[in-house]
């Protein structure tokens, strides 16, 4: 019954159970107002079938490429790989996709007309990152210029293709080092599984080759910091967010709940931010 509308709440599906998933998809079967978890796609059934067995109302579970058709939204919590796998179909069918892989998002930019012929949404959370509703204010006057900086763990950055390709060794740092500075679009093809932040942020604000950002590796913190600068005809402000990450060393705890929080304002009766 799960893939049924049940009366007229919203059907949400998840796309990866891995750090952020499970928890979209444990706060969703707890109860948000208006809301159902009615599937999920995973890479290998087997592996997460106690935890989809221990949820109340345990969700059916089906290919990435049929999440739009048991679902109203649709989420994208899966590598960055498959995020055209996921949001296509689901678009296609005049649906919305919560996209938290939104670096790769830059590459497929093509979704959003797709999604805008057919009806449908492509939706980019805060995530890990401070402010974009701010941003988004500032966005509607004039932005003259957007900045952050971030800095990691070096768990935290571990892998990611711009280190690997320069040869560079962050393993025995002893004090922070600056990795890159460039462009938000530089950043997301070089560091595609760290920094989706920049994306988000420019996607909100200046667009992805007019945002600057900087990466550090940095030995002497244990939090993912992203630190914003921006410079508006209506306003100057800065943030930074400290963020624990999860059991994905280079995810943010913040990021899921920032979903869970986007998704409770579908049906919400009092909505506060933009
Ligand atoms: N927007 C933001 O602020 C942030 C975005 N992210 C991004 O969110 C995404 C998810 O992050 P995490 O949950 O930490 O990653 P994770 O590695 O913990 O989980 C990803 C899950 O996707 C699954 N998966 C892989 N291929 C699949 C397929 N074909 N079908 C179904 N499932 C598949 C994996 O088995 C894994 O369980 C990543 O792309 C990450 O870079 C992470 C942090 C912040
Ligand atoms: O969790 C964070 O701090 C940010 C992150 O990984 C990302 O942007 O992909």
């Amino acid at each position: 019954m799960t893939g049924q509308k049940a009366s007229n709440e919203l059907r949400v599906a998840i796309a990866g159970l891995g750090s952020i998933g499970t928890k979209i998809a444990s706060a969703l079967d707890q109860g948000i107002e208006g809301l159902t978890l009615s599937a999920v796609a995973v890479r290998n059934p087997a592996k997460h079938q106690a935890f989809i067995g221990g949820l109340r109302r345990p969700p059916q579970i089906v290919p990435i490429e049929q999440l739009g058709e048991v679902a109203d939204i649709v989420v994208e919590c899966a590598p960055s790989s498959q995020l055209r796998a996921i949001v296509e179909p689901a678009v296609k069918r005049g649906k919305a996709a919560v996209v938290v892989s939104v670096g790769g998002l830059l590459d497929n930019f093509d979704l959003v007309d797709l999604a805008r012929a057919n009806g449908g949404r492509i939706i980019v959370p805060t995530g890990a990152l401070i402010g974009l509703d701010a941003v988004n204010a500032a966005a509607i006057g004039t932005i003259n210029s957007v900045k952050m900086v971030t800095r990691k763990p070096i768990d935290g950055l571990k892998g990611a293709p711009f280190i690997v390709e320069n040869n560079i060794d962050i393993d025995n740092l002893r004090e922070p080092l600056k990795l890159f500075e460039g462009t938000a679009r530089e950043a997301a093809k070089g560091f595609p599984a760290n920094l989706n932040v920049a994306v988000a942020l420019s996607l909100a604000g200046v667009g992805p080759d007019r945002t600057s950002v900087q990466i550090w590796a940095d030995p002497t913190v244990t939090r993912n910091v992203h630190r914003i600068e921006v410079e508006a005809d209506s306003a100057r402000f800065s943030m930074s967010i400290e963020n624990i990450p999860s059991e994905n060393p280079k995810t943010g705890l913040i990021t899921a709940l920032s979903v869970i929080a986007l998704l409770r304002k579908q049906r919400a009766t009092l909505c506060v931010g933009t």
